[in-house]
Order: structure tokens, then C-alpha cells, then sequence
């Protein structure tokens, strides 16, 4: 295939970036391009550098070594400002004393735009997050759902080709997060930015992602497209910090039973059901089987029809997946 001489630079490319507090190392080797376009979701367990990774990209920490270029520029000595990022935090940090409109200029006004023109970028940014008709208001009044969106389109009005989130919905209700999660999707897909979204919310990462980075203690540990990685975790450490409910030790390493490819109901040998939760599509059934308890999704009337506290359960070696060990 030819290459194309035309193909943007990356969005975003970190570059081996290591980052200590005290003598405590925040980040160590971290490398991940982020393409023009894409959302990229970096995923990982309470404390394990994610913040500090998006903070050394925005320029609100200088790494210890390693290098941070926006669209093909190494800014890795440059301000915040200078960087060509726009920026979501978790609290919004909106001016609570102006405008929802002068909230959103405010970033094109310090870039130098007459006001006509910030005002112009605003109300464009404005309409893009579905937000015409509250220019006026003031941010104090507004819903923590508003408050977001007003949060966005103030990044989104900076023009900037790289959008860092951090946790951007964690103060929503869960209602508003998912009715968010998909507007955020095609807003991304419009805007055409290069998004690195950190969070530790896996259905936000799934919806809004095309790729995830998994992080744990300063590293990547797995970096794949969304649905490679939930559905491929490349070790234990991953497969149970993603939620994976069946996983074993076998020996020295773990058993992985995916449901859909390795477990058969209806099928084999009976085995006692020790637990039932209802979830969402049906009830989850815990079965006490010889390699240890294996749960599975099934209907309500597929549950409703077991008998006594018994379910046939086959394994389908084919469908057992073996990960190294790493979780000491
Ligand atoms: N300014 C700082 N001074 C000292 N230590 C810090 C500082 N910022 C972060 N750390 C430490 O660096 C490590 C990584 O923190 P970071 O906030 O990047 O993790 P995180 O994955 O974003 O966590 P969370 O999901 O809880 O926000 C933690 O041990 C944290 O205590």
C-alpha cells in the first residue's frame, strides 16, 4: 500500500515520560500517541498516574524526562497556554462571575480575538454541545449537566486539535452521565480533535473510546482498540481490574471462562447454584463448579426454570483462556 504523504501528525505523542514526587515515581515510561480524531481512554485504579500523565501534557507539570508534542510540536518546554490543548476538569472550573457566553469567549479573547469573533466561536461552540438560548445566564445558576457541556464548549472554542478530560462526568448523576456518554461520542466524531479522556469509569471509557490505555503503577500495561481490550485482557491484572467475575488460578497462572465462548448451560453435567443477582438482560447465576464458581448471564424465564438449585453447566475447553500471572 502506498503511504500517504498528507497523513497528520498525531494529536497528541508522549514519548518515555517519567515523573516523581519527593523520591515517590508518579509515571515512569509512559509512550502513547493519541491520532487526529480519536479518543483515546487512559483507565486505571485510584493513584496510578493518570492525572499526572494528562497534567504533564497540558503543562501543568513538567515531566523528569521524556518528551510531549501537540500535532507534530514538541511543547515539552513550553506553558499551558502556548500548548494548543483544550481542557476539561473534573470541577469545570467555570468563572462563576461571568456569562455563561464570556465563559466560553474567554479563551479566544486571551488568544487575542476581538470580541465580535470570540463571541462568534462561542456561540458556535455553544451549539455544537446543544447549549443555544442560555449565552446569558450566569454559571452559578446552572445544572452540573449544563456546568459540563458549558466546560466543553469552552474547551471546544479554544480550536485546540488535542481535548484533555479529566473524569469530565464524575459529578453527574448517573442518568445524566449516560444520556452525556452519548452526545459526547458524536460530538468528538464532529469536531474531529484528538481526545485523551482519563477515568476510571469503564462503561465511559467503552462508550466514548476507540482505543484504551490500561495504567497501573506509572505504566501502561495494555494499550488496544476498546472492545480488543474488554474482551482480550492481555493478563490477570487487567482481566480483574476490567471486572472479570470468572477468572481462576490454575497452576501457575489463571483461567479466564469468557460466558459466551467457554460456558454451555443446559448442557452437561449439573452443578449447585450458590448465588443469584438480578443485573441487567436477565439474572446472574454463581454455579459451585469443579474448577471453581463460574457465573453466567441468564434470562429470567432460563432462571426461573431451574431446577431446585441445580444447573447443567458444560465447559468448552476451546473457549478457556489462560493469562500469565501478574497480580503480586
Ligand atoms: N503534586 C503531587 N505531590 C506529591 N505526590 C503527588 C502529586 N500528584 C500526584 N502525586 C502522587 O502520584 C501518584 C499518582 O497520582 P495521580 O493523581 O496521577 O493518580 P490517578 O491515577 O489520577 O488517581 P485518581 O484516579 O485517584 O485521581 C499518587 O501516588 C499521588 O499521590
Amino acid at each position: 500500500m502506498l503511504s500517504r504523504v498528507t497523513d497528520l501528525p498525531p494529536a497528541l505523542s508522549l514519548r518515555d515520560i517519567h515523573k516523581s514526587f519527593g523520591g515517590v515515581s508518579a509515571v515512569h515510561g509512559v509512550s502513547l500517541d493519541v491520532a487526529a480524531g480519536e479518543t483515546v481512554a487512559l483507565l486505571g485504579p485510584s493513584g496510578c498516574g493518570k492525572s499526572t500523565v494528562l497534567r504533564v501534557v497540558a503543562g501543568l507539570e513538567r515531566p523528569d524526562a521524556g518528551s510531549v508534542a501537540v500535532a507534530g510540536r514538541d511543547v515539552t518546554a513550553l506553558p499551558p497556554e502556548a500548548r494548543g490543548v483544550g481542557l476539561v476538569f473534573q470541577d469545570y472550573a467555570l468563572f462563576p462571575h461571568l456569562s455563561v457566553l464570556g465563559n466560553v469567549a474567554y479563551g479566544p479573547r486571551v488568544r487575542g480575538a476581538g470580541r465580535a469573533a470570540a463571541e462568534a466561536l462561542a456561540r458556535e461552540a455553544l451549539a455544537l454541545v446543544d447549549l443555544p438560548g442560555l449565552e446569558a445566564r450566569r454559571v452559578a445558576g446552572l445544572s452540573g449537566g449544563q456546568a459540563q457541556r458549558v466546560a466543553l464548549a469552552r474547551a471546544l472554542a479554544t480550536g485546540a486539535g488535542l481535548l484533555l478530560l479529566d473524569e469530565p462526568m464524575s459529578n453527574l448523576d448517573e442518568r445524566l452521565r449516560a444520556e452525556l456518554r452519548a452526545g459526547l461520542r458524536s460530538l468528538f466524531a464532529r469536531v474531529g480533535a484528538g481526545v485523551l479522556l482519563v477515568t476510571h469509569d469503564q462503561r465511559e471509557a467503552r462508550a466514548l473510546a476507540g482505543r484504551v490505555a490500561v495504567m497501573r503503577a506509572g505504566e501502561l500495561v495494555q494499550v488496544g482498540g476498546a472492545e480488543e481490550v474488554f474482551a482480550r485482557p492481555a493478563t490477570a491484572w487487567v482481566a480483574a481490574f476490567l471486572g472479570e467475575v470468572n477468572l481462576l488460578p490454575d497452576g501457575p497462572g489463571w483461567v479466564r471462562f469468557v460466558p459466551e465462548e467457554a460456558l454451555r448451560p443446559g448442557v452437561g453435567e449439573w452443578w449447585p447454584v450458590v448465588a443469584r443477582q438480578p443485573v441487567e438482560g436477565g439474572v446472574q447465576v454463581t454455579v459451585a463448579h469443579a474448577w471453581g464458581p463460574l457465573s453466567l448471564i441468564l434470562s429470567a424465564r432460563e432462571a426461573a426454570a431451574l431446577e431446585g438449585d441445580r444447573l447443567r453447566l458444560s465447559v468448552e475447553e476451546s473457549g478457556v483462556r489462560r493469562l500469565p500471572e501478574d497480580r503480586a
